[in-house]
């Protein structure tokens, strides 16, 4: 059988990474390959009710942590590995980095903290390929500001995005064989053209 890859969808709330998951998807099916898609935080139902706490109720930032590799632990068991081990493919908006980008960097969680539970939970996945939707702050908000009610993180001030940015492209550095950085403030068209050449590269 084919093996599976596990693709993950980041950026900071409002870059544009949402927009392109149903184009990813279609691609890859008209290649003749199954896809599942999913998000984090969510995939599962035990996932979609985390997924409502820790996005709109205040809590401790090790308490949302925490919740994060729970409800992920949940969506590898039931979802994430199962596919991969069926030979599908598995696009998930968001992952592990988000957690490193937004509890790490934008909240300041110790990343030592953060890499422990990363072991924990999944000491032997990695994405195959992570797409890092990256635009300026401004256009995130502006964006955001354009289509909806916020919730807890969206209302986050500008230097919790600024760092949570940073985090995320520290990472991209860092994991540069799986990381593909991509400039999401140009046309959609022009992005999804990217997108395609990088998933001839998987
Ligand atoms: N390249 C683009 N140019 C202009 N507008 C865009 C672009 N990409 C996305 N948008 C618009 O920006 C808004 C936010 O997009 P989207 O929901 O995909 O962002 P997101 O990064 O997934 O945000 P969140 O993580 O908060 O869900 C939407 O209204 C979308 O249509
Ligand atoms: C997985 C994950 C997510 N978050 C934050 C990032 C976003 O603000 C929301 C999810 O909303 P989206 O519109 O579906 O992208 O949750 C986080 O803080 N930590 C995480 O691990």
């Amino acid at each position: 059988m084919a093996s599976g890859k596990f693709i993950t969808f980041e950026g900071i709330d409002g870059a544009g990474k949402s927009t392109h998951i149903a184009f990813v998807a279609d691609l890859l099916r008209s290649r003749g390959l199954t896809v599942v898609t999913t998000r984090e935080p969510g995939g599962t139902e035990l996932g979609e009710s985390l997924r409502a706490m820790v996005l709109h109720q205040k809590m401790h930032l090790e308490t949302e942590a925490l919740l994060m590799f729970a409800g992920r632990r949940e969506h590898l068991a039931q979802v994430i590995e199962p596919a991969l081990a069926r030979g599908d493919w598995v696009i998930s908006d968001r992952f592990t980095d988000a957690t490193f980008a937004y509890q790490g960097g934008g909240r300041h969680l110790s990343l030592d903290k953060l890499n422990a539970l990363e072991q924990w939970v999944h000491p032997h996945l990695q994405p195959d390929l992570t797409l890092l939707f990256d635009v300026p702050l401004e256009v995130a908000r502006a964006r955001l500001d354009a289509e909806r009610t916020l919730d807890k993180f969206e209302q986050e001030k500008a230097d919790f995005f600024a760092a949570t940015r940073a985090e995320y492209l520290r990472r991209a550095a860092q994991f540069p064989q799986r990381f593909r950085v991509i400039d999401s403030t140009r046309a959609i068209a022009d992005i999804q053209q990217e997108i395609a050449q990088l998933l001839d590269a998987v």
